[in-house]
């Protein structure tokens, strides 16, 4: 059985694919066998790997088990903007069960853990009057939500917390990362959040100077994931 957690944040820009890699690398650590998911991606530019999107590389690099590029992606949209406009704009809707059958691929593999990571916040449109979030519903997965500290995160992750729970699904977990240095008064704006959001703390990611090349497992416990 392949645990599966799905990844949003507080925004689109604040994290999560630098919190997927922490966590996958978490995970490696703890001698699981680890795969990254990216369903749906907008934004692809020329890497050594071709035209790629950069999030999904970076989830194929950091998985423990090593799958080709087209495995660990549903859709992948070359223009940087909001997905379904990318979608309407190449006439390649966005379907649920395009998504379900690449998850359904990577828990047959002998991955002990996944991580797929959202695009953009919880809300995030993918036409036709649906969101991303109907699909982690249908796929019923268990939430980590990952908070950008800056100003204005604490409204965004309450709100982001009450639309899951609206959604009858489960926050199993968060974490915060710095994306700026030196925010003003982060350790108040962390404790708040500790205070206010009733799910297991993961960890903090500092800011870093190259957070790619970094370990990022160590900023994260997953032990409440295990459980
Ligand atoms: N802890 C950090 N320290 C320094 N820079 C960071 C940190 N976390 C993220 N960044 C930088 O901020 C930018 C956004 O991070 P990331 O790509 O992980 O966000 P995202 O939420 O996955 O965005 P998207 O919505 O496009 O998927 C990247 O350029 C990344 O390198
Ligand atoms: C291009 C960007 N980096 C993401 N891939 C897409 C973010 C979409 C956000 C949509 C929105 O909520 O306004
Ligand atoms: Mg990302």
């Amino acid at each position: 059985m392949t645990k599966t957690f799905f990844v949003t944040g507080t925004d689109t820009d604040v994290g999560k694919t630098i919190s997927c890699m922490a966590l996958l690398q978490a995970a490696t650590q703890r001698g699981l066998r680890t795969v990254g998911y990216k369903p749906v991606a907008s934004g692809c530019e020329l890497m050594e790997e071709g035209l790629c999107n950069r999030d999904v590389v970076m989830l194929q690099r950091a998985a423990s088990i090593k799958l080709p590029y087209d495995q660990v992606v549903g859709y992948a949209f070359e223009p940087a903007v909001a997905p379904h406009i990318a979608a309407e704009a190449s006439g390649v809707p966005i379907r649920f069960d395009v998504l379900s059958d690449g998850l359904r691929q990577l828990k047959q593999t002998d991955a002990d853990i996944l991580f797929v990571e959202g695009a953009g916040g919880w809300r995030l449109p993918v036409g036709h009057g649906h969101f991303l979030s109907d699909w982690v519903k249908f796929e019923d997965m268990p939430v980590i939500l990952v908070v950008g500290a800056r100003m204005g995160c604490l409204n965004h992750a309450m709100l982001t917390y009450e639309a899951i729970r609206h959604d009858h699904l489960n926050l199993a977990g968060w974490c915060i990362n710095q994306i700026h240095q030196g925010m003003s008064h982060y350790q108040e704006n962390l404790d708040t959040l500790q205070a206010l959001l009733p799910a297991p703390f993961l960890g903090e990611i500092p800011y870093l100077a190259r957070p790619h090349e970094s370990d990022l497992g160590q900023y994260l416990d997953i032990s409440p994931l295990l459980d």
